[in-house]
C-alpha cells in the first residue's frame, strides 16, 4: 500500500486529509450533538431487528406463493375478482399466499386464500397515511424497510404471480427478475397476470432491451404471460416441488 493510502477497518482510503474519518473508537467517544438513537449505526440495528423478526414469523411457512399487483384495484374490477380466485386457487393446490399486505390486489388474493381457509400472509410497510393491513390476513409481518420486506418475499415463495400494476408493482417484478437472471434465485417461476396490462411492456423488452442486446433472448423465457387462472397456478408447479 503506498503512502498515500491508509486502511480504515475494510475501508482503503486515499487522498490525505480530503477523506480523513474518525478512527473508530474516536467516532464513539466524539459528542456530535445529534440524539445517538439518529445515527445510522443505531439504524443498522433496527434494520437487523426487521430481518430478525421476519425469518422467525415465517420461519414455519409452508410452500407459498407471492401475489402482486396494485393497491389501487376496486373491489369491482374484474382483476380483484381474478386475484381472489388466484389466492383461492393457490390454497387449494396446498400452497400460502404471500402478499405486500394492502388494498387492491393485495386484498384480494388475501381474501381468497383467508376465505379458503389457507395461510394468507401479508408483508406490510410503513408508509404515509398507511390504512394499516387489510382484513384477511392469518399471519402479518410489519416492516419499515422496503429492502428487507423484499428479502422476505424471495426467500419465502416458490414463485411469483404479477398482476397489473405501478411502480411498486414493477419494482418487485424487476427485483425478482434480475435475481433470477443472475443466478440469485433459480428455478423460480414468474407469471404476469393480464395480457392487456403487460403486452406492452414485454413487447418493449423483446423489442428494444433484447433487440439492443441489453438483455438475452433467452431472459424472455423467464416470465409466463396469461389471463388464464389455471395457466397461473399451473406455472407454479407443487408445493415444495422446484419446477424444472
Ligand atoms: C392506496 C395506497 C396507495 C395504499 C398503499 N398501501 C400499500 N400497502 C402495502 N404495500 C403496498 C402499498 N402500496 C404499494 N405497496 C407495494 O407495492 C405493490 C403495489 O404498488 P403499486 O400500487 O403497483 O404502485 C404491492 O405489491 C406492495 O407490495
Amino acid at each position: 500500500m503506498s503512502d498515500q493510502l491508509r486502511r480504515a477497518g475494510a475501508v482503503v482510503l486515499g487522498g490525505g486529509e480530503r477523506t480523513r474519518q474518525p478512527m473508530a473508537d474516536e467516532a464513539l467517544l466524539q459528542h456530535t450533538g445529534q440524539p445517538w438513537s439518529h445515527l445510522d449505526p443505531w439504524r443498522v440495528l433496527r434494520i437487523q431487528s426487521e430481518f430478525v423478526e421476519g425469518f422467525d414469523a415465517l420461519k414455519e411457512l409452508p410452500p407459498a406463493v407471492s401475489v402482486f399487483g396494485s393497491a389501487r384495484t376496486s373491489t369491482d374490477h374484474p382483476m380483484y375478482q381474478a386475484a381472489v380466485e388466484l389466492g383461492r386457487g393457490l390454497v387449494h393446490r396446498g400452497f400460502a399466499v404471500i402478499t405486500g399486505g394492502g388494498p387492491g390486489i393485495m386484498e384480494a388474493a388475501n381474501r381468497g386464500a383467508f376465505e379458503a381457509e389457507g395461510t394468507s400472509v401479508g408483508l406490510g410497510i410503513e408508509l404515509p397515511n398507511e390504512q394499516g393491513m387489510n382484513e384477511f390476513i392469518s399471519l402479518g409481518v410489519n416492516f419499515r424497510y422496503f429492502f428487507a420486506r423484499k428479502t422476505m418475499f424471495l426467500k419465502y415463495s416458490q414463485g411469483f404471480i404479477t398482476m397489473p400494476g405501478g411502480f411498486g408493482t414493477l419494482d418487485e417484478l424487476f427485483e425478482a427478475l434480475t435475481l433470477i437472471q443472475t443466478g440469485k434465485v433459480k428455478n423460480f417461476p414468474m407469471v404476469l397476470f393480464g395480457r392487456a396490462h403487460w403486452a406492452p411492456l414485454m413487447e418493449w423488452v423483446r423489442d428494444t432491451m433484447a433487440e439492443h442486446g441489453f438483455i438475452a433472448r433467452s431472459d424472455l423465457s423467464l416470465v409466463t404471460v396469461t389471463d388464464d387462472v389455471e395457466e397461473a397456478l399451473d406455472a407454479m408447479g407443487r408445493p415444495g416441488e422446484i419446477p424444472g
